[in-house]
């Protein structure tokens, strides 16, 4: 059989990485996909920039229309990133009957729902393993693998970015604009690297990944999104002391009302393996009836971790190739004509439980104003902690885990504690899951 022709859009870390990682294993990954596998054409923005790959024997252009237009290319890498241009051409692309692997999740979590639409009407394949937790299979694990049972929930840590900086923040004591600078060094950080400080890239994974776990249009602007940027040590050392870790997790759950889809940092209780998954790794915790939890680990982002998800997704397409496109794994997991638009819950009315932390003048009856407010809005402490003032201060630290609240009840204690004219600052709010 004749090679399958492969175009590339962006040779950045991502895009050298998979020429990288197909010229090293080429004769492995055609005996698996039954054909070989050619690179022929890429773009990029600046030709004469260094690369991380070898691009002898790849025609390259910094025109990306060049190889959406070319009739012998079959399949379209999209690595490039961003979500006008590359939409553009993902649909054009669609449109002259390519199919395509891409690792953009915000390309997919914004405009997955026409993409696919698009898709199904060309009868072509659109592929985005790379796109949710880098090297992690997680897309295909929930489409197929988990396919006999009704998803509960998941949770994950799925932005290697803000968990490399949490943890370089705990364990070394290091800044975090001085970890993120390594970060966006060692190609792990988006082009706008506030998409990974601030939550957005994780809540375009976690959509991703709630499309698939219950069967719902992409809705991006339904996911509600809070970054790491507030997070001090001091917090990390206080939820240390109480037993917990802080992680940036994306947590979508099905509840009697509506589905629950957020991001935001979160204490966890240590024991649990996800409150040690460190460094860039990533990692899923899938809750579904049958099989119960399961957890899926690996690196969420870089160069050959990412390229594995994108070469596999090629494997993919080329063996699919054989089939007509009913017997073909639906973009979402669930057939088109069965994809519900079930209610998503408003971030208000959100249940769970928090870690609070207040400064505060250290005179009589402080404590019990503030236990007053609590109790006001039906709110329970679980546990407290009064740090000693330091030498010379009169304020103190007051650290607080309460009881399940649904957030409403909290915004309103809040705002009522920090009107009080003993109260200094805002109050530090974190959500805590026992992920039990
Ligand atoms: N870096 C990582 O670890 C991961 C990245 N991704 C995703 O993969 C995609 C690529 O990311 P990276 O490789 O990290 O980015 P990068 O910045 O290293 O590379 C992007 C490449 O695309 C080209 N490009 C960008 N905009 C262009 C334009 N308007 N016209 C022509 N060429 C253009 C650039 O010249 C460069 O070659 C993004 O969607 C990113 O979110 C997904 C998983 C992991
Ligand atoms: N910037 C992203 C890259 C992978 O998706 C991250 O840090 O996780
Ligand atoms: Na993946």
């Amino acid at each position: 059989m004749k090679p399958v022709k492969v175009g590339v859009l962006g040779l950045g870390t991502v895009g050298g990485g998979t020429v990288n990682v197909l010229k090293r294993n080429a004769q492995e990954i055609s005996r698996r996909a039954g054909r070989e596998i050619m690179i022929t054409h890429a773009s990029a923005r600046d030709l004469t920039r260094e690369r991380i790959c070898d691009t002898q024997g790849i025609t390259l252009s910094t025109d990306p229309y060049e190889i959406i237009n070319d009739p012998e290319i079959e399949i379209v890498l999209e690595l490039m990133g961003g979500t006008d241009l590359a939409k553009e051409l993902v649909l054009q692309a669609i449109a002259n009957g390519k199919h395509i692997v891409t690792a953009n999740k915000a390309l997919i979590a914004l405009h997955g729902n026409e993409i696919f639409a698009a898709a199904s009407k060309a009868n072509v394949m659109v592929a985005y393993e790379a796109a949710v937790a880098g090297g992690i299979p997680i897309i295909k694990t929930i489409r197929e693998g988990l396919s006999g049972n009704q998803v509960n929930w998941l949770a994950g840590i799925i932005n290697g970015t803000g968990n490399f900086i949490l943890t370089e923040m705990r364990d070394k004591g290091r800044d975090f604009a001085d970890v993120l600078t390594e970060a966006q060094a060692l190609g792990y950080a988006e082009a706008d690297p506030t998409f990974d400080v601030e939550g957005i890239d994780a809540g375009h994974k976690l959509m991703i990944l709630a499309s698939i776990a219950f069967g719902i249009p992409l809705q991006f602007e339904n996911v509600y999104t809070e970054g790491i940027t507030k997070i001090t040590r001091a917090d990390v050392e206080y939820a240390g002391e109480l037993g917990y870790r802080i992680k940036h997790l994306g947590i979508a759950r099905k509840t009697a009302n509506g589905i629950e889809l957020r991001v935001h940092p979160t204490l966890i209780p240590e024991r649990r393996l996800i409150a040690n998954v460190d460094g860039v790794m990533n990692a899923i915790l899938v809750q579904a009836d049958a099989v119960g939890p399961t957890l899926y680990y690996g690196a969420g982002a870089g160069s050959e971790a990412t390229a594995s998800a994108v070469i596999a997704d090629v494997v993919d397409v080329v063996r699919a190739l054989a089939l007509d496109a009913q017997n073909r794994v639906p973009y979402l997991g669930f057939q088109e004509s069965e994809i519900n638009n079930l209610p998503i819950l408003a971030p208000a009315e959100i249940e769970t439980t928090y870690y609070l932390r207040l400064t505060v003048e250290d005179k009589p009856g402080t404590l019990a104003d503030i236990t007053g407010i609590l109790a006001k809005q039906n709110i329970s402490i679980e546990a407290l902690i009064q740090k000693e003032p330091k030498q010379g201060e009169t304020r103190v630290s007051i650290i607080m885990l309460t009881q399940k609240t649904i957030e409403k009840e909290m915004d309103a204690a809040i705002s009522a504690i920090e009107n009080l004219s003993s109260v200094t600052g805002q109050v530090t709010r974190i959500r805590l899951e026992t992920l039990g």
